[in-house]
């Protein structure tokens, strides 16, 4: 059965902090997604930074409530900063979300995505192809789309979270994320949500935005699931396709608020 309460007063009292606090986050993301995902993080009441070069990367880190890291465009440079931003931010305790994108699609693309997995990631957030990828499993991926469920991933996901030691976000239809003993079910999203590009990049900088204002890395990372998915139902609602999405999809996460009607749909799985 759905505990349709569960910890969800805590997840608004995170995103009030979230507010207060307008965590800087360093974001290394791909071309395709700074533009979204950098107002996805205005939106929701965070302070978004892209930035990627090497002679940079260490020192922007060292200022950031947050680091995250996508390898959706990657080249060798790209990787030299992202190997300096995560040194900065590990040697001060800062939190560090990994989107691994295509993991699977290209042995250059899985082996950066391996070799970063293995710096202690605080999360690792990613569609199901990638994360069963990451597990060593085959994922099936077809470019950086799943072609697999979260369900189909969820003890892959679980034996990576534990043999790493950290926090795996697997998303699709039901999203899930485990620490290797915990696992909980965020039942929120809509399926046009899959129809505009960058949205999962959008979600693992948000999923930064929680780690600096929520200690429990399993609870920040599901608190950005429940809250990215519930403003997606928002956006699909009234949208005739994915453009207009795109944009309300902004203007829910501004709206989210304590007075929003909406008990977080999070669920134990046992
Ligand atoms: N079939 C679906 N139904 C509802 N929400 C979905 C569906 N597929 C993806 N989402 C949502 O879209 C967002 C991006 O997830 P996903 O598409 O898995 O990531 P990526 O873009 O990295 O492949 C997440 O918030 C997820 O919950
Ligand atoms: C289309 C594309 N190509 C390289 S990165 C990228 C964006 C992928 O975004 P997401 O993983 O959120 O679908
Ligand atoms: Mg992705």
């Amino acid at each position: 059965m759905i505990q349709t309460a569960f910890d969800a007063s805590r997840g608004w009292d995170a995103l009030a902090r979230l507010r207060q606090q307008a965590p800087l986050v360093h974001c290394i993301t791909n071309y395709v997604a700074m533009d979204v995902a950098a107002n996805a993080l205005l939106a929701i009441g965070a302070s978004p930074a892209m930035v990627h070069a090497e002679e940079e990367a260490a020192d922007f880190a060292a200022i950031s409530a947050a680091l995250t890291i996508n390898i959706g465009t990657l080249s060798p440079p790209w990787v030299r900063g992202m190997e300096l931003a995560i040194g900065s931010a590990a040697a001060r305790g800062t939190p560090w979300v990994l989107d691994p994108v295509g993991a699977g699609a290209t042995p250059y693309r899985t082996g950066v995505a391996a070799d970063l997995a293995r710096r202690h990631p605080t999360v690792i957030r990613g569609n199901a192809s990638e994360i069963l990828t990451l597990a060593g499993e085959v994922g099936g991926t077809k470019g950086v789309d799943s072609t697999r469920t979260p369900e189909e991933a969820r003890e892959a996901a679980s034996a990576l979270a534990a043999s790493l030691g950290c926090v795996v976000s697997v998303t699709g239809a039901v999203d899930h994320v485990t620490d290797g003993t915990r696992t909980l079910a965020i039942h929120h999203g809509d399926p046009m949500m899959t129809r505009v590009t960058a949205l999962g990049c959008a979600l693992t900088v948000i999923t930064g935005a929680f780690l600096a204002v929520e200690k429990d890395p399993v609870h920040a990372a599901a608190y950005a699931l429940a809250f990215f998915g519930l403003a997606g139902e928002m956006a699909a609602s009234g949208s005739i396709g994915p453009g207009t999405l795109r944009v309300r999809l902004l203007d829910a996460l501004y709206i989210l608020d304590t007075q929003t009607d909406k008990q977080l749909r999070i669920q134990p799985v046992a």
